[in-house]
């Protein structure tokens, strides 16, 4: 429970929709429970002028006494209208300021939560699935609103209905009412008892649904594979299976859910039962009126639906507060990755390592050890080495992915750490190893790093990832929908708009990772060319396979094990006659070969 204190400051925020609302709910229950005391006063006029009217019997005025008596009947029942239309008038009013306040909360809460993923460090999305965070910003935020709207409501409109029943119950007779209320302990229990049963079930059913969601979306992105070995039978055979789990347990919830209304209802009758049966006592021992017994008949009714919810009242709240406990782990985490520091400066693109290594803290594996190099600005360099020797991990770092564990990475002599990095990163342009297209248009997937651009823009960009004639084939061209809504790309194009995102800011660093490997020889020239162009003066950092990609640079580090084996430029590697120039032979080779 202490974690929905979490939400308190929302209730601070929104106390003139919460304090409107409390008042509604009095008010509308006063308006629900002044009619059972009509009822009475009506059913006591009925007896006590059907005495009147026989003893009229024969007389003229037995008409005029019938015409009283139904006059009178018909303005209970008018005041009985009137009184349930304003209880729904004041019903109105209180859904419209405590759910409506539910509402505002669950958009403050699901902005807080985007906010506060957006801020945190990549580690945190390595560290858990995409499922899971979006359940928390989703199903999680989806129960708290249920407790500070619903639960709320339901449990202050319990509390007053109660005590304003019990009041009224007590004043007339102290007797009945103890009678009248004697199984609802029973009901309460009951339905509490059955309430978590219903939940548990409910529960369990809901975690096979996920379960089940995933597979068949799972297996759906991989339905190529799946049609490529012949598996359909046997995935079928699989989704049976969990749907028959799914159905088993569906199909205990109606079981119970079954079983819950009727006896409630038999409850309910009861205490009607020993309403009637007690009251009628009462009444031949004349300590209340006949029209009492209705007035006691019209409460137990009344009381049944607050009782019932509070079972259902008392689930909400504790899913509230798992899932608030959920929301609140995350929220409580702090980024990995702080810069505190505001000013904006304009990047020159001076790159040094110093002595920096890097272990992942998740998997412990060091990816980097000891790595010490100057990239003086303007300069081309390109990283080459064998998979999983780390050069992702140092183009990772000079992105500030990650803080280095031991040694510094500096930028214009000044360390990374210190640099206002929202500003930092605005000024490099980054292609991923693993490219990333939104669901979008071309143009916008083009465009996203900038708020505004003109088309001109997005198309150069586009040219000088040598993308653009591919696009301008398009029916749609730069207005052609990616993804699922849309066209695929060929694992070259994407590479290239991907590429086209990072030229457009113009960057003053420019690192590629890698991304050139399904691009042509003839293709990758062009790109190549473009960037000696368009970086000139600038950095650029380009992680390849291929020696071809990067003979030109000015600085060829080769990285092994996560350690700098050999640095220089291509001739000078070659002289080495190392690593560098065994990865040479070994490529010259397989040309041939081909
Ligand atoms: N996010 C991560 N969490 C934990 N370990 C990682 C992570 N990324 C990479 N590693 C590990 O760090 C080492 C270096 O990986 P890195 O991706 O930098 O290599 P790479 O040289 O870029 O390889 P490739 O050429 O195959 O892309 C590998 O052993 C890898 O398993």
């Amino acid at each position: 429970m202490k974690h929905l204190a979490f939400l308190n400051k929302y209730f601070y925020k929104y106390k003139w929709w919460i304090i409107p609302g409390i008042f509604f709910v009095i008010i509308s229950n006063i308006f629900g429970v002044v009619p059972a005391q009509v009822v009475g006063h009506a059913i006591n006029i009925i007896t006590e002028n059907i005495s009147i009217y026989s003893l009229f019997n024969g007389f003229d005025r037995q008409e005029i006494v019938y015409s009283i008596f139904s006059y009178s009947l018909f303005f209970f029942g008018l005041l009985i209208l009137a009184l349930y239309l304003l209880r729904g008038l004041f019903l109105f009013f209180m859904r419209q300021t405590i759910i409506l306040m539910s509402r505002h909360i669950e958009y403050d809460m699901k902005n807080e939560i985007y906010a506060h993923y957006q801020e945190l460090s990549l580690g945190f999305y390595r560290r858990n699935n995409t499922g899971d965070l979006m359940n928390r910003a989703t199903e999680d935020v989806n129960r708290v609103r249920m407790y500070v709207g619903p639960a709320i409501m339901y449990a202050i409109n319990t509390a007053v209905l109660f005590c304003l029943i019990i009041y009224f119950m007590f004043s007339v007779n102290v007797k009945l009412a103890l009678f009248c209320l004697l199984p609802l302990p029973v009901l309460v229990i009951t339905i509490y008892y059955v309430n978590t049963l219903i939940n548990l079930k409910s529960e369990k059913i809901q975690a096979q649904l996920s379960k089940l969601s995933s597979f068949v979306q799972e297996r759906f992105s991989g339905i190529r594979v799946i049609k490529s070995y012949v598996r359909e039978a046997h995935n079928q055979e699989i989704f049976a299976n969990e749907s028959q789990i799914y159905k088993h347990n569906a199909m205990g919830l109606v079981k119970i859910q079954a079983l819950f209304y009727p006896s409630m209802l038999l409850l309910v009758g009861l205490s009607t039962i020993l309403t009637v049966f007690i009251g009628g006592k009462q009444v031949i021992e004349g300590a209340i009126t006949p029209g009492n017994i209705a007035e006691f008949i019209v409460y137990v009714n009344q009381l049944t639906f607050p009782v019932t919810m509070l079972g259902w009242v008392t689930t909400l709240i504790q899913r509230a507060a798992a899932s608030q406990k959920r929301i609140n782990e995350f929220l409580q985490l702090k980024p990995d990755i702080i810069s505190s520091n505001t000013t904006t400066q304009i990047i020159e693109g001076k790159i040094s390592f110093k002595d920096v290594s890097f272990t992942y803290p998740d998997t412990g594996i060091t990816a980097l050890k000891n790595i010490n190099f100057d990239l003086e600005k303007g300069q081309f360099i390109a990283i080459i080495g064998r998979t999983g020797s780390g050069k992702s991990t140092l183009a990772n770092l000079i992105m500030r992915m990650y803080d280095v564990d031991s040694g510094a990475i500096l930028i214009d002599e000044q360390e990374l750490k210190t640099i206002n990095l929202n500003n930092y990163r605005n000024q490099i342009g980054f292609v991923p190893q693993e490219v990333f297209l939104f669901s979008d248009t071309i143009k916008n997937n083009i465009a996203f790093g900038l708020s505004t651009v003109t088309d001109e823009e997005v198309e150069r960009a586009a040219t000088n990832a040598a993308v653009y004639n591919n696009i301008i084939n398009f029916e749609k061209k730069f207005e052609t929908m990616l993804g699922e809504r849309g066209i695929t790309l060929s694992g070259g194009q994407k590479q290239r708009v991907s590429i086209a995102r990072a030229l457009i800011k113009e960057p003053k660093i420019l690192i590629f990772d890698d991304c050139l490997s399904a691009v042509d020889t003839k293709t990758e020239e062009e790109i190549l060319n473009n960037l000696g162009r368009i970086m000139l003066g600038k950095t650029s950092i380009i992680v390849a396979h291929r020696i071809s990609t990067i003979k030109n640079a000015d600085k060829i580090i080769v990285l092994d094990q996560g350690m700098i084996i050999e640095q220089g430029t291509h001739q000078e590697l070659l002289n080495k006659a190392g690593m560098y120039a065994e990865m040479y032979d070994n490529q010259l080779l397989e040309e041939e070969n081909r």
